[in-house]
């Protein structure tokens, strides 16, 4: 089984938690992506979905799924987004395609997070897939040495802008044993709009692809 057949398994076994009639907080990325084709056969009985990327977003109407602006809806059942990494408190790295902000707004907002992910994503231990921090650009240098006090070594993303109009750090070396302490002290650091460990809102639900099936957890 190829790590995408298992990224289509998770993103199709989502559908359970869809319910008629409702608006479904959409996610970003590749396992996302089968999601979406998945919600795509259902969308004639949901309202519709708000979305946490641009490129969800085009997906989304190219499938004729009806998009909500969040500024509109004040709650929804249901947000479904995949992970670079998922440790066994549901905490998760995110960011591998720069939406983390957007992502995470969203998320806010919903009253259950499902995680849906291959099997290569669990660890005990998250760090090993580099944390991205997205800053104000004018702020990305001074970012970085504040980072690297607290022990990573962040590398600018090159020619990446993220849908806010801002750059991302990588922050590669860490080894994240608090999760929820590191989310806040990142965001503390003035410059930085999010970090994309998501420890203080973390998963419900957790699908994971594997060539044995999907195992919920
Ligand atoms: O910014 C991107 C998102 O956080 C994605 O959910 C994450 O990178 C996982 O993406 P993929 O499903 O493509 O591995």
């Amino acid at each position: 089984m190829t790590q995408d057949e298992m990224k289509k398994a998770a993103g199709w076994a989502a559908l359970e938690y869809v319910t008629a009639g409702s608006i479904v907080g959409v996610g970003t990325g590749s396992t996302v992506n089968h999601f979406i084709d998945a919600l795509a056969s259902v969308k004639d009985q949901i309202k519709g979905a708000v979305s946490s990327s641009e490129a969800s977003s085009i997906r989304l109407q190219e499938l004729g799924i009806k998009l909500f602006d969040l500024n509109e809806i004040s709650e929804f059942a249901v947000y479904v987004d995949g992970a670079d990494e998922i440790d066994p408190s549901m905490a998760m790295i995110k960011g591998g395609g720069a939406a983390l902000t957007r992502e995470k707004i969203v998320a806010a907002v919903a009253e259950r997070f499902v995680c849906i992910v291959d099997g290569t994503k669990t660890v005990d231990v998250m760090g090993q897939f580099p944390l991205p921090v997205e800053v104000i650009p004018m702020a990305r240098e001074y970012v970085a040495r504040e980072l690297t006090k607290l022990g990573g070594q962040p590398v600018y993303r090159e020619g990446v802008v993220t849908d806010n109009g801002n750059h991302i750090l990588d922050v590669h070396g860490l080894s994240i044993t608090e999760p929820v302490a590191l989310e806040a002290r990142i965001n503390a650091i003035v410059g930085v709009v999010t970090n994309g460990l998501f420890a203080e809102r973390g998963a419900d639900v957790l699908l994971v692809g594997t060539p044995e099936g999907v195992v919920k957890k």
